[in-house]
């Protein structure tokens, strides 16, 4: 490679863009010289964890590969010799007679009630039946019918209130935005190429393992966020970094994330075509938070796993305990041994931001004190806490900043766990929340609050080069994604989550875009090949 030259440059070391590079330079046949530039000191993108907090790496972004079937991530994970735990996430009901498939989570909190409903319990609630039901059909609607909110959907469906509650706190909060921003339509074919199954899988390692893995050998040069793209027919593409710095290539992927399109971070010469920013401006994008809290003491039942929540702060909490032994590598001690994590997104992510990082760890332990204060000892959910070692209590970590790194090919196996994708961070402890009355809360009644150990917010808008959590279904944006995957001049090549035709804002869609747009190249570089 020239110093500024290569054959293909991948702008983003995310899933997509690593999936793209690694693909291209396993290929040969003079598409190997490619280089991946990322704006970030580190590579992974969305993929990040944070250590310090429990005796397992934290991931921050994703946590869990959706479905087992045809998952690319899934087959990369096996290759590496990863074990892969499973978690069941649909069953089969038997509802009126007819066999039907409804996505059922381990737990339901009804926050106006004031309620835990365990799963069994869940099986006969009209209300949860309903709404499962409601969204489990999407898949036979007709593909064309006119677009609508999942709001106004719902209203036609003439559902009451605490339908629409588990709609928002189930659905839409996973989906990444409000019932109001989900559109109809592109809920339907999500719905209908939904192709990977139905249960969540846990690697016994971080994510980041995974982009270690595929980052081996890989020519890429961190810090490098690009500003400016110039792309011709018959010379191809030149890109600037902020610096000043320029690097030349026969073709480009494009992985950055929607926000980074939308808020016109890189700037085009020649502009973007109309249709390509109309899709880029339809699709949305919204805000997601992960709230991460650790416990010296478990206070919930120990065969649970998720509860979604209506009313509450948090509409989704789940508990994972993972093997400790990645954390080794980082020498660390953890703030405490039982995690909660809760995921917010959409509107409740942007209201919540507001907020203070120490307001959102109060918020989020007020809302695990209802849910599990009342309970403790409560035979009906097995609500007997675990009486597993306190941890010992430790004061603020700052992690160490990673540093910058350029990957040279056939460079070393890197460490099993070297943390390329941890983030600095600032991890909150129990003497900087400062609650007056703290010291004298009964245990029983606030579990929580008594047991917590420390804590970190994870906002995903403040992440310059992310900007939120992940595109949703988006009202009017039907058709949007197959728009801006297309390829222009055949030099500007587009992959990254949005991307998926299939409105699939998950790591095996990222990973799927990305072997697209490098198998587009590889067809028009070498068109005898395929
Ligand atoms: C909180 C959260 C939870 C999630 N949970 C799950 C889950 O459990 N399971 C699941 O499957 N998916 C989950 N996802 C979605 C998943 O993380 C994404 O779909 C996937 O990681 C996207 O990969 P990507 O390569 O498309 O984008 P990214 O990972 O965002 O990669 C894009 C890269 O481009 C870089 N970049 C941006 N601008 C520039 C520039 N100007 N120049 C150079 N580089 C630039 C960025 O730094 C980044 O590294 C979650 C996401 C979030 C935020």
């Amino acid at each position: 490679m020239e110093e500024n030259r290569c054959k293909v440059v991948v702008v983003g070391g995310g899933l997509a863009g690593l999936a793209a590079a690694r693909m291209l330079s396993g290929y040969r046949r003079g598409l190997e010289d490619v280089v991946v530039l990322e704006a970030d000191s580190s590579l992974g993108g969305r993929i990040k964890h944070i250590t310090g907090l429990a005796p397992w790496p934290v991931e921050v972004g994703p946590e869990f590969l959706h479905g087992r079937k045809h998952s690319s991530v899934r087959r990369i994970a096996e290759e590496m010799g990863c074990q892969i735990r499973e978690l069941p996430y649909h069953i089969l009901l038997c509802i009126l007679h007819s066999l039907i498939t409804i996505s059922k989570f381990d737990r339901y909190y009804l926050g106006h009630e004031g309620r835990m409903v365990s799963s069994s319990e869940a099986d006969e609630h009209t209300d949860i039946l309903h709404v499962h039901q409601i969204f489990e059909r999407l898949a036979e609607e007709d593909p064309e019918v006119p677009d609508m909110s999942m709001a106004e959907y719902l209203h036609c469906k003439g559902v009451n209130r605490v339908v629409t509650q588990l709609a928002q706190s189930f659905y839409a909060n996973d989906f990444g935005c409000s019932l109001e921003q989900l559109g109809l339509r592109e809920c339907i074919e999500e719905a209908q190429q939904w192709i990977y199954g139905d249960t969540y899988l846990i690697l016994d390692r971080p994510l980041s393992s995974i982009i270690d893995y595929l980052s081996q050998g890989l020519q890429v040069h961190l810090n490098w966020p690009v500003v400016r793209v110039e792309y011709t027919e018959d010379k191809g593409v030149r890109l600037w970094s902020q610096n000043g710095s320029t690097i030349c290539a026969d073709y480009l992927i494009l992985t950055v994330p929607m926000k980074i399109l939308q808020e016109c971070v890189v700037e085009f010469d020649p502009p973007l075509p109309p249709s390509k920013l109309k899709s880029i401006q339809s699709i949305g994008m919204r805000n997601a938070l992960k709230v991460i809290m650790a416990f010296s003491e478990s206070f919930w039942p120990e065969d649970l796993f998720d509860v979604i929540c209506t009313d509450c702060f948090l509409p989704e909490i789940w508990v994972t305990q993972y093997p400790d032994v990645a954390n080794e590598a980082s020498q660390r001690t953890a703030l405490g041994q039982f995690v909660v994590v809760g995921f917010m997104a959409g509107e409740l992510a942007v209201a919540a931001s507001q907020l203070s990082d120490g307001d959102i760890l109060l918020q989020a332990l007020s809302q695990l004190d209802s849910m599990f204060g009342t309970i403790i000892g409560s035979t009906t959910l097995n609500a007997e806490p675990c009486s597993k070692p306190s941890c010992v209590f430790q004061d603020t970590i700052d992690t160490m900043n990673s540093d910058s790194q350029v990957l040279e090919p056939g460079g070393e196996m890197m460490d099993p766990f070297p943390g390329v994708a941890e983030m600095p961070h600032k991890l909150i402890t129990r003497s900087e929340l400062h609650h007056p009355e703290m010291a004298s809360w009964d245990w029983k009644l606030k579990p929580a609050s008594t047991s917590f150990q420390g804590g970190y917010v994870m906002n995903w808008e403040l992440q310059e080069y992310v900007r939120g959590g992940y595109t949703h279904p988006s009202l009017h944006a039907h058709g949007a994604r197959r728009t801006l995957a297309e390829p222009l001049l055949g030099r500007v090549f587009f992959a990254g989550e949005a991307t998926h035709p299939g409105v699939n804002p998950c790591l095996q869609a990222a990973f799927d875009t990305g072997q697209r747009a490098a198998s587009e190249i590889i067809a028009l570089a070498n068109p005898s090949r395929l």
